[in-house]
C-alpha cells in the first residue's frame, strides 16, 4: 500500500474527495485494545485503567474492493471487530489532549480481524498477539472520510452484519478513552506519522465469521459502509 504524501493529504482535506475514494494512508496500524467496557466484559476481560496498544503490520491492510479476508493458517476461529479508524493528518510526538484534534486528517471503518482461538492461546501464554491481530488482511479498510465530514467524533454509531444479520451496533460516546486522550497518550511512546491509522476499539458483539460469510459494516446510517467477504 502506497504512503500518503502531505499535499496529498492537505488536497483530502479540502473536503472535495469524494466519499469511498481510498486514499493512500497505509503507515503503521495503532490499535486499541478493550475501550469499550461491554466488549471488555464479554470476552471476560477488566477494563483497563489506560489505554491498551498493540500494533497491526502494514501488511495486515485490505482496501475494498481488492479481494477477500483470508484465515491464517491452522485458523479456528476468526473474529470480527468493526472500528473508527483515526487517520492522521499531522505528525507529532507528545501531543496534548488540548491540540489532539489537530493531528485528525480523517476518518475510516475498519474491521480488526482477530484471530480469537490463537489470541486466548497466546494470552494464556502471556505471549504478544501479533499473529493473532496481525495476520495478511488482518485490517480491511474503508474510504477516506474527511475529518469535517464528522462534527462529533463522540457521538458516531458503528455497525457491523454478517450475511444481513446484525451483530455490533454501539456508539463512540460508550469508548473509555476518547480520541485526544487516546492520540496524546499513544504519541508518548511512538510518533504519530501521516497517514498512520488508529483503530479505536471495538464495541461489544464480537463473533465469529466463516468461509464464505459477507459482512457489512458502517458509520451512522449512510456516512460510510465497507463491504468484505471472507475468502
Ligand atoms: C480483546 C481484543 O481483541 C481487544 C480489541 O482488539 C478491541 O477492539 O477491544
Ligand atoms: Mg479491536
Amino acid at each position: 500500500m502506497q504512503r500518503i504524501a502531505i499535499s496529498t493529504i492537505r488536497k483530502m482535506s479540502s473536503n472535495t474527495e469524494p466519499l469511498n475514494n481510498f486514499a493512500n494512508f497505509g503507515k503503521k496500524i495503532v490499535c486499541i485494545g478493550r475501550n469499550y467496557a461491554e466488549h471488555a466484559a464479554e470476552l471476560g476481560n477488566k477494563v483497563p485503567t489506560k489505554p491498551m496498544i498493540f500494533l497491526k503490520p502494514t501488511s495486515a491492510y485490505l482496501q475494498e474492493g481488492q479481494g477477500n479476508i483470508k484465515l491464517p493458517p491452522n485458523c479456528t476461529e476468526i473474529h470480527h471487530e468493526v472500528e473508527l479508524g483515526i487517520v492522521i493528518g499531522k505528525s507529532g510526538s507528545n501531543i496534548l489532549e488540548s491540540s489532539a484534534m489537530e493531528h485528525v486528517g480523517g476518518y475510516t471503518l475498519a474491521l480488526d480481524m482477530t484471530e480469537r482461538k490463537l489470541q486466548s492461546d497466546l494470552k494464556s501464554k502471556g505471549h504478544p498477539w501479533s499473529l493473532a491481530k496481525g495476520f495478511d488482511t488482518s485490517c480491511p479498510v474503508g474510504g477516506f472520510l474527511d475529518a469535517s465530514r464528522i462534527d462529533n467524533v463522540d457521538d458516531v454509531r458503528l455497525w457491523l452484519k454478517v450475511n444481513g444479520e446484525t451483530k455490533q451496533d454501539g456508539n463512540t460516546k460508550d469508548m473509555i478513552f476518547r480520541v485526544p486522550t487516546l492520540l496524546s497518550f499513544i504519541s508518548q511512546y511512538m510518533t504519530l506519522e501521516v497517514g498512520d491509522l488508529v483503530l479505536t476499539g471495538t464495541p461489544s458483539g464480537v463473533g465469529p465469521v466463516r468461509s464464505k460469510d459477507v459482512i457489512v459494516a458502517g458509520l451512522n446510517d449512510d456516512l460510510l459502509q465497507i463491504e468484505f467477504s471472507v475468502e
